[in-house]
């Protein structure tokens, strides 16, 4: 449904996106998750068609976004993270003019602002400014005028941010009940968030995508450690997607998404006794969201201690 190819974006010199390539499927919940400043607002500005790449692209149902942008635009809702609300205008106001801006008249404009009211538990509030609602209302309006239009894609940004536990928990569950109808990206740099909600995490770190990765794979676990003498034809057991060396006889067997661990397992047990080899030790990697953030955390730091030093 959405194709992002080589999405790259320079603020000045600085290259805040660089080369980011991935693809969503229809009814995905997909968590962009990464610290303060990786990029996740300026990838999801470039998804949603409000600042341009400087290269690559954004295709939505074969559709590119450059060309396309207005008829896109209409199928996408997005909630960006600092939504400009009129503090002046009522939400009932806010809403009508939220919806004469994406293109909705008559029947359709009333029925969809109705359904957006009803989605986001707002109808107590229609009459209050702005201004005067708590920071969870003040979301919901902004969530409200995403999903007004029935979109086929919502782009949210951060949208728990500021709220308080109960309200974060509201969110959540307007977020799934969404997501019914909608693909949902969201961007958060709240592990839990991805846990509670995403199908799939995309990590960014530095401008790049450091991880793409289903999260019932990452709980089922997708790596084998081995320790063995040798590992020979590990990397042709099918199931398997690639095998790391780690050094001293250990390595790391990667899985195809699909792999069932333990048929893998058993087949590398095998190759190695049959190849005439040791078995030493051979178990599932145990990760989860956290272990796989600070994994990615630990090489950026690296990465950029070799990016200074290459520079010095
Ligand atoms: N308009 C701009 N001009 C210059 N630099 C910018 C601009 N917008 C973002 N940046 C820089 O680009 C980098 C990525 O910013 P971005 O807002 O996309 O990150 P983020 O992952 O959304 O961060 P956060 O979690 O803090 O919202 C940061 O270093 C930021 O300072």
């Amino acid at each position: 449904m959405l194709e992002v190819s080589n999405l790259s974006r320079c603020y000045g010199a600085f290259k805040a996106v660089d080369n980011v390539s991935f693809a969503i499927g229809k009814g995905e919940i997909v968590g962009l998750l990464g610290h303060n400043g990786a990029g996740k607002t300026t990838i999801m500005k470039m998804l949603s068609g409000y600042l341009e790449p400087d290269a690559g692209g954004v295709r939505m149902d074969g559709l590119d976004l450059a060309v396309h942008t207005k008829r896109i635009q209409r199928q996408l809702g997005y909630l960006p993270e600092n939504l400009p609300l009129y503090g002046e205008l009522s939400v009932a106001d806010y809403l009508d003019y939220a919806a004469d801006l994406k293109g909705l008249t008559g029947d359709e404009k009333r029925t969809e602002i109705r359904r957006a009211i009803a989605a986001t538990q707002l109808a107590a509030k229609l009459d209050s400014p702005i201004s005067t609602l708590s920071r969870g209302f003040k979301q919901r309006v902004g969530v409200a005028q995403a999903i007004l239009g029935r979109p086929r894609l919502l782009i949210l940004d951060e949208p728990t941010n500021g709220l308080d536990p109960s309200q974060t928990q509201q969110m959540r569950e307007l977020i799934r009940e969404i997501s019914r109808e909608a693909t949902v990206i969201l961007s958060t740099h709240i592990l839990q968030e991805v846990d509670a909600l995403c199908d799939r995490v995309l990590i960014v770190s530095a401008g790049r995508l450091a991880v793409d990765e289903r999260l019932d794979a990452l709980r089922r676990g997708n790596r084998l450690l081995l320790e063995a003498s040798a590992a020979p034809g590990i990397a042709e057991i099918d199931g398997v997607a690639s095998v790391e060396d780690a050094g001293k006889g250990n390595y790391c067997i990667a899985l195809e998404t699909d792999a069932d661990p333990r048929a893998v397992g058993a087949a590398v047990a095998s190759a190695v006794v049959q190849g005439g080899g040791e078995l030493y030790r051979l178990q599932p990697e145990q990760r989860d969201l956290e272990a796989l953030f600070r994994e990615v955390n630990e090489k950026a730091a690296v990465n950029g201690k070799e990016e200074l030093s290459h520079a010095a």
